[in-house]
């Protein structure tokens, strides 16, 4: 755990993009079903048989979904540029008390990276930070013609639930070097009665609840933390996006069709841009399939607050509730 020096050796700002994540399910068949059947992930290979890897490029994997007693996160993996970026932040979570392990040669072969380190941030998240990633030359297949945006951009972002937002915010920002890109203030509009209860308990210092948002690249956010209970799956989403707007619709038409629950229907965020909609994947937490995510050109950026989250649309009425918040 982080001792909370946060002694920002090196804070290069090393990580350049959300590589890959891992995740676990019992529910294998629902997961094989609406990772090719409707969300239409490209079907990639790996050393686990039974194991799903599912490919958006020519990364072998950026998504892998393997078997296990209950549905979660299991890995959110960071890329560096290369073999001395890895030492510089090796060393620089190591000056700030956390526990860092190199995989073995057997570990980051199964991962298809050249090497990689593992530690745990402070709400508990397991992370990877890796180099070197192995390419799959072959066509990336997806059944309904659907081409993600990943490149420099990295997978896409990663949500997660934070029960210490200072200690997360120390760690990421002053720590691993992510860029602040921005909040959301929780409940501007019209507290909820949980949120009512909640703020009896908090200390003034705490503030007012904001969901916040980090950037490593040009993507507006590649993750999130949302003031929240560790508990659950430990992510309330992944957001991966397509290159046009009829994927997601008719993306979101097949998760209606097959009776998939809809978390929330298609809409445009107001900071990013982004037009998405979310749907459960089994374990109560969600995935965002979105398009038309902005570019921000980090030279004149400025953080700003948003006021709501979305122009319109993002529906979230249907929605059942998260498995980290019940
Ligand atoms: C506000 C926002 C902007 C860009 C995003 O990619 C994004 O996921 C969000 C968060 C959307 C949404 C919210 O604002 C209210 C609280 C919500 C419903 C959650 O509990 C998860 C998603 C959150
Ligand atoms: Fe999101």
């Amino acid at each position: 755990m982080a001792d909370g020096k946060n002694s920002g050796v090196t804070n290069r700002r090393e990580i350049r993009a959300l590589g890959y994540i891992e995740v676990q399910t019992n529910d294998m068949e629902r997961w094989r079903k609406l990772a090719f059947g409707v969300l239409g992930f490209a079907e990639g290979s790996g050393p686990d048989e039974n194991a799903l890897y599912l490919r958006m490029d020519e990364r072998a994997a950026r998504i892998i979904v393997t078997p296990g007693e209950s549905d979660g996160v299991t890995v959110v993996g960071w890329e560096v540029r290369d073999q001395e970026a890895l030492d510089r932040l090796r060393e620089s979570v190591s000056a700030d008390g956390v526990e860092v392990r190199d995989l073995t040669q057997a570990e980051a072969d199964a991962r298809r990276v050249e090497a990689a380190i593992a530690f745990t941030d402070p709400a508990g998240t397991k992370l990877e930070v890796f180099h070197g990633a192995l390419l799959d030359h072959s066509p990336v297949v997806t059944q309904f013609g659907a081409k993600f945006v990943t490149g420099a951009q990295g997978l896409g972002h990663v949500v997660i639930p934070v029960p210490d937002q200072g200690a997360a915010y120390d760690f990421y920002v002053k720590t691993l070097g992510f860029l602040p890109r921005g909040a959301y203030r929780m409940g501007a509009a019209e507290p909820t009665e949980a949120e009512i209860a909640a703020a009896e308990h908090a200390s003034p210092a705490d503030g007012p609840l904001r969901i916040r948002f980090f950037g490593v690249n040009q993507r507006h956010h590649s993750l999130a933390m949302m003031p929240s209970p560790k508990q659950g799956p430990g992510l309330i989403h992944v957001m991966v996006e397509v290159d046009t707007l009829d994927a997601v619709g008719e993306a979101q038409d097949r998760v209606v069709k097959e009776g998939i629950s809809l978390s929330s229907t298609i809409g445009r965020h107001t900071n990013d841009k982004m037009v998405s909609f979310y749907v459960r994947a089994p374990g109560g937490w969600d995935i965002e399939f979105g398009c038309q995510g902005m570019l921000v050109d980090e030279e004149h950026y400025t953080a700003e607050e948003i006021t709501a989250d979305s122009y319109w649309g993002h529906d979230w009425s249907g929605s059942e509730p998260l498995a980290v918040i019940s």
